[in-house]
């Protein structure tokens, strides 16, 4: 099978439980994914979010914080958690986990380096650098950052985790008959302007801003996938074509 470049986005509605706190069965389960991608010889890069809510508890915040200065502060507590924890989870693979926050001004620099921790096959872990952030989520969000990244590295394809299983015609929260879009060519305005930024209690941007990001990912020339899964197939599964949620830019079965 030819060697593909996969950004994977997992964001903090897929890593934390029902209180909002970081969980490691869920955080375990990804890593095991992209552990069996990394197996079947893709160069694997992560996107994840989830430093905030691992920090909430650590600065004694009851729910996600409102204030910037707050949010940062809690990242500041919970990426160190954060990283520890999939570095733990990745030895068990003997994967070498590396981490990289990047800033909008900066981000690019971090190609060269990127491409040489793939070269020595380390897993690249990003996050936005949101202590230093002057404003809140400067990227856009991790969405964003993660589209940026794909057409910087050239990947050939982001998978976007989320808590709902692809794009639907209206948030099903709100309108739970909502039809799912399975394929989709491209992302046209309409299609923005139907998509909810109200995402989980967790997560920022909503749908709004996954959709925005394909966008950005499908000029670079990149294929998008946007859903959830489970299991440790769930991002192999994905990348053969029969992941649960919605492909954009490819046809459903990707030629292997
Ligand atoms: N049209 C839509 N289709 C699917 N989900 C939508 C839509 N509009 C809004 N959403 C919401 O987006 C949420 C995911 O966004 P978010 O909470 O930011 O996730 P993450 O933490 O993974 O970035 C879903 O839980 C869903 O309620
Ligand atoms: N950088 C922040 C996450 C920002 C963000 O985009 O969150 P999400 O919408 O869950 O992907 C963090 O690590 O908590």
């Amino acid at each position: 099978m030819e060697k593909k470049r996969i950004v994977v986005k997992i964001g903090s509605s897929s890593l934390t439980d029902e209180q909002g706190k970081l969980s490691i069965e869920k955080l375990r389960e990804h890593v095991d994914a992209l552990a069996r991608l990394k197996e079947e010889g893709h160069e694997v890069v992560l996107i994840s979010s989830g430093a905030v809510a691992a920090g909430c508890t650590g600065m004694g915040y009851l729910s996600r914080p409102n204030t910037l200065v707050d949010k940062q502060s809690a990242a500041a507590v919970g990426q160190s958690l954060l990283l520890q924890a999939y570095a733990d989870e990745c030895k068990k693979h003997n994967i070498v986990a590396a981490q990289l926050l990047l800033t909008k001004d900066l981000y690019k620099n971090a190609n060269a380096t990127i491409s040489k921790l793939l070269e020595r096959n380390v897993m690249p872990i990003i996050n936005e650098n949101d202590s230093v952030s002057a404003e809140e989520l400067t990227f856009g969000d991790n969405d964003m950052l993660s589209a940026l990244v794909s057409g910087l590295i050239h990947a050939d394809f982001l998978m976007i985790l989320t808590d709902i299983n692809g794009i639907y015609l209206e948030n099903p929260r709100t309108n739970p008959q909502a039809q799912k879009y399975l394929h989709l060519h491209d992302i046209p305005d309409a299609l923005i302007a139907a998509t909810s930024s109200e995402g989980s209690d967790v997560g920022t941007g909503g749908m709004k801003s996954k959709v925005e990001a394909a966008r950005t990912a499908l000029a670079f020339g990149v294929q998008v996938f946007i859903g959830s899964g489970y299991g440790s197939e769930k991002l192999v599964d994905i990348f053969h074509g029969i992941g649960d949620g919605t492909y954009i830019g490819v046809k459903t079965k990707m030629s292997v």
